[in-house]
């Protein structure tokens, strides 16, 4: 059989397992609006997105997943409890490395349900392992909620806390920001320069720029106001470092986050959120006890995700994409939702990996 209808058949295997599990099997037009959309993936698809025009639609982009479109179309028809699969390509442009696929297979699952999010985080990942059963793979997962909640429980500005929270994507940044924001990086000069200036205009030159005059007095007045507020203290630094240090088995990583929680009540709340997705996935069978969970895991991902993220690798190809990949998007549904919301869900295999580690081809 040609390799692309091997790929269809085993998609077609795949969707017809999440149909049995319960999902309606739905469709997404390949090309997107992006002036609405793209934003919502974030940096990384964002750059990579294949965007073209059009000029009675505007901005048009090859669907970069399922998950924004399916997301869209149901919060469209209300908010309510669901089940979806799908199947087809999707489009991302690669950068550096030519050997990844710019277009390639997903096959995908979601839930929206609003009673037990651990449940619902427990059934996906255990249908996507059935779904990968026998195959040579190793799962991770993290949560970014731990992450975001820590944010919000340092002892700082609003303003700081949503540089953290927009720079929880991007791990260098907010490790620079987390320095800068605890007096441990240096100031650079020109800026000690211009919030210490009585008058930050009198040797600035003419006006050059595209802001205005009082937009560069707010941004000033802003940054004098951040300076004031003082360095986050060494104990909130300890604790973040701490958090994103974890990385262990499942239940040792509930255990250590419990540890730390005491100090950063906070984080309590997604950390018994993680717990109970422990027992959940404990009662489904999957063997937690073996199941590796990073706190930092997931950052480099979909921006829509806020709780639960796992990935499947191929155990002796670190270099291949993942095989099966998915997490929890509550915000998404909110953002599209012109008022509704509904906790969600979901994850997606990619059939052509599936059949290349089956057949040992890749
Ligand atoms: N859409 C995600 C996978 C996913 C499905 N549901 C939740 N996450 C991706 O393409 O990576």
């Amino acid at each position: 059989m040609p390799e692309g209808m091997a790929k269809r058949a085993e998609a077609a295997r795949v969707r017809a397992m999440f149909e049995a599990a319960g999902a309606l099997a739905v469709e997404a037009a390949v090309l997107q609006p992006a002036e609405l959309l793209l934003d919502l993936y974030g940096e990384d698809i964002r750059a990579r997105a294949y965007v073209t025009s059009d000029a009675l639609r505007g901005e048009q982009m090859l669907r970069p997943d399922f998950t924004v479109p399916v997301v869209q179309m149901h919060m469209q028809h209300g908010a309510e409890p669901a089940r979806y699969t799908y199947s087809g390509e999707v489009f991302r442009r690669q950068e550096d490395d030519g050997n990844r696929a710019n277009e390639y297979l997903q096959v995908g699952y979601e839930i929206f349900e609003r009673d037990a999010p651990h449940e619902a985080d427990a059934e996906v990942f255990a249908l996507i392992s059935s779904v990968l059963r026998g195959l040579p793979v190793r799962a991770a997962t993290g949560d970014i909620g731990i992450l975001m909640a820590a944010v919000e429980g340092l002892s700082t500005t609003e303003r700081r806390k949503a540089a953290l929270r927009r720079h929880i994507w991007r791990p260098r940044r907010f490790r620079a920001l987390m320095e800068r924001f605890s007096g441990r990086a240096d100031v650079p000069a020109s800026r000690v320069a211009l919030l210490a200036a009585e008058d930050a205009f009198a040797e600035a030159g003419p006006a050059i720029g595209l802001r205005t005059r009082h937009e560069v007095e707010a941004r000033i007045a802003a940054l004098r106001k951040d300076e004031a507020a003082g360095p986050l203290s060494q104990g909130d630094v300890e604790l973040m470092e701490a958090i994103l240090a974890v990385q262990e088995t499942l239940p040792n990583a509930v255990e250590q986050l419990s540890d730390i929680a005491v100090d950063m009540p906070a984080i309590a709340d997604a950390v018994d959120g993680l717990a109970k997705r422990t027992r959940a996935l404990a009662a489904r069978g999957v063997d937690v006890a073996q199941l590796s969970f990073e706190a930092s895991y997931g950052r480099a991902s979909m921006e829509y995700y806020d709780g639960f993220v796992f990935g499947f690798y191929a155990e002796a190809r670190a270099d291949l994409p993942p095989v099966a990949s998915g997490g929890r998007y509550d915000a998404l549904t909110r953002q599209l939702g012109q008022g509704a919301e509904i906790p969600a869900v979901g994850g997606v295999v990619r059939p052509g990996l599936m059949l290349g580690l089956k057949e040992g081809t890749l």
